[in-house]
């Protein structure tokens, strides 16, 4: 320490203490916020008819055990596992840190865009499996992510290949991490890697809005009709998007769209990996190219797609900001609270599903086989995900190529999730063996 007062000289010790000044205030307000917020959940806590669960220490709350479950084996759902077995379905907790995901792009997603988005999935999937060596053993989460992130730039932004692309990909990876980390914006912490990554993003996207605004272009994605409904807009004087609105939308559906995918093909894989009766229920015929109407002849695959989902809740949780005092089930729930609606439990309730562990796609079977608001994997209500078809088309080209291209034996059958994930991901990454058909036949 004695070395570095000698070396940095007088200026630089100055910049230092106000550097240091600076970071001390910043702290001190972000204290004094979260004590006001403390009184006010503690002030709460002590009416009547408020959920049970304990608000943890002062200031902090609950999130050393938050952050302990998210590091841990088990994955961050352990943490709301451990107080539902203590409190029961509804229970109050005190964690510092928000998730959001934004909607303003409810009209991009027609059946016609599907349709045409199914050719694309299923030449991408195609050509990504076809450089599958036989006999190899392929990690499917990687190969997944890889998919699904090509699938998405493709359809949102025409972008298919390039350093732009791969760049991309590395810093949408860290922004995600960064969504589950301690909100600290210290260099080499996890959440401002995160917040870098997102800059770097904005800007590609930025340079390539640039590139189009103003030039009748032929561009056929999202971001060309965006720009068009925005022109539209503005002619009719209405609210236009500005440019960082675009880029936060089209970062948003990156996001939303490709860790969700790449996760739930992971989990159908090693499912159906590992149920031979499941494995065998499914006929898929061969095809040189694949349509919404061959996808929309697939009820097992189906069936498949959506018990995967069921089983492996890859959205284990969903927040709610409380906009008005009210009440669930008898509790007392106030403004200004965060409620985290938790479909996994829901997924594996006996009392809803028959044997909730078991893999059975056949449960389908009866349209109306569930209670309402059973099935949540793609949330419900106002915010119901914009991707629902799109997600399911990935999965169903996904499936039928894997079917007909491969057997595959999964390697490794841990299903422990993995830490820091924003989404339920597999640890393991399903490792698979696979054997190319044309040579078993
Ligand atoms: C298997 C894959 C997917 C799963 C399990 C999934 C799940 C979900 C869930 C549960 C929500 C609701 C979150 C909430 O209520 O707070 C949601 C929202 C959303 N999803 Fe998905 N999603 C998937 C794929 C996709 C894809 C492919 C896209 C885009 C192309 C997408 C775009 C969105 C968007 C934009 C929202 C926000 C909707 C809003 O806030 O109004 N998702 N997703």
């Amino acid at each position: 320490m004695f070395q570095l007062l000698v070396d940095v000289g007088p200026y630089c010790l100055c910049l230092y203490a106000v550097l240091g000044l600076g970071a001390m205030a910043f702290v001190m307000s972000q204290l004094q916020k979260m004590f006001q917020q403390q009184q006010l959940n503690w002030k709460y806590s002590m009416t009547d008819n408020i959920p049970p669960g304990s608000l943890g220490l002062p200031f902090i709350g609950e999130t050393i055990q938050f952050m302990a479950a998210i590091n841990s084996d088990k994955g961050f759902y352990d943490f709301v596992r451990e107080r539902s077995l203590r409190y029961g379905n509804c229970f109050k907790t005190n964690i510092f840190g928000e998730t959001h995901l934004r909607a303003s792009l409810v009209n991009l997603f027609s059946s016609n865009s599907i349709s045409s988005l199914v050719k694309q999935f299923d030449q991408l999937i195609f050509d990504a499996l076809s450089g599958w060596e036989d006999g190899a053993t392929v990690i499917v989460l990687d190969e997944a992510l890889k998919i699904t992130f090509k699938a998405m730039c493709k359809m949102l932004l025409s972008l298919e290949s390039g350093a732009e692309l791969e760049l991309l990909q590395e810093d949408v990876g860290q922004v995600c991490k960064a969504m589950l980390a301690f909100p600290l914006t210290f260099p080499c912490t996890r959440f401002y890697k995160g917040l870098q990554a997102r800059k770097r993003i904005m800007s590609t996207l930025e340079k390539i809005i640039s590139r189009r605004r103003g030039l009748d272009s032929d561009f056929e994605d999202f971001l060309q009709r965006l720009l068009a409904e925005d022109d539209a807009s503005c002619s009719q004087g209405m609210h236009r998007l500005t440019d960082e609105e675009i880029q936060d939308n089209i970062m948003t559906m990156i996001i939303a769209g490709q860790d969700t995918t790449a996760s739930a093909i992971t989990w159908m894989v090693k499912y159906l990996g590992e149920n031979e009766e499941a494995l065998d229920a499914i006929k898929a015929t061969k095809k040189s190219f694949l349509s919404l109407d061959d996808l929309n002849e697939m009820p097992y695959a189906s069936k498949v797609v959506k018990e995967s989902l069921r089983v492996a809740s890859v959205v284990p949780w969903f927040p709610r900001l409380v906009l008005e005092d009210c009440e669930i089930e008898g509790y007392k729930i106030k403004k200004g609270w965060n409620v985290n609606i938790d479909s996994r439990a829901i997924h594996l309730d006996p009392t809803v599903y028959d044997e909730p562990l078991k893999f059975n796609p056949s449960r389908f079977d009866d349209e109306i086989c569930c209670k309402p608001y059973s099935f949540l994997a793609f949330g419900m209500g106002a915010r119901t995900c914009l991707g629902i078809n799109m997600a399911k088309a990935m999965m169903l080209v996904f499936l039928h190529r894997l079917l007909t291209t491969y057997k595959w034996r999964v390697i490794d059958s841990d299903s422990s999730t993995e830490k820091w994930a924003l989404f339920s991901r597999l640890r393991s990454g399903c490792p698979v063996q696979v054997t190319r058909i044309s040579n078993i036949e």
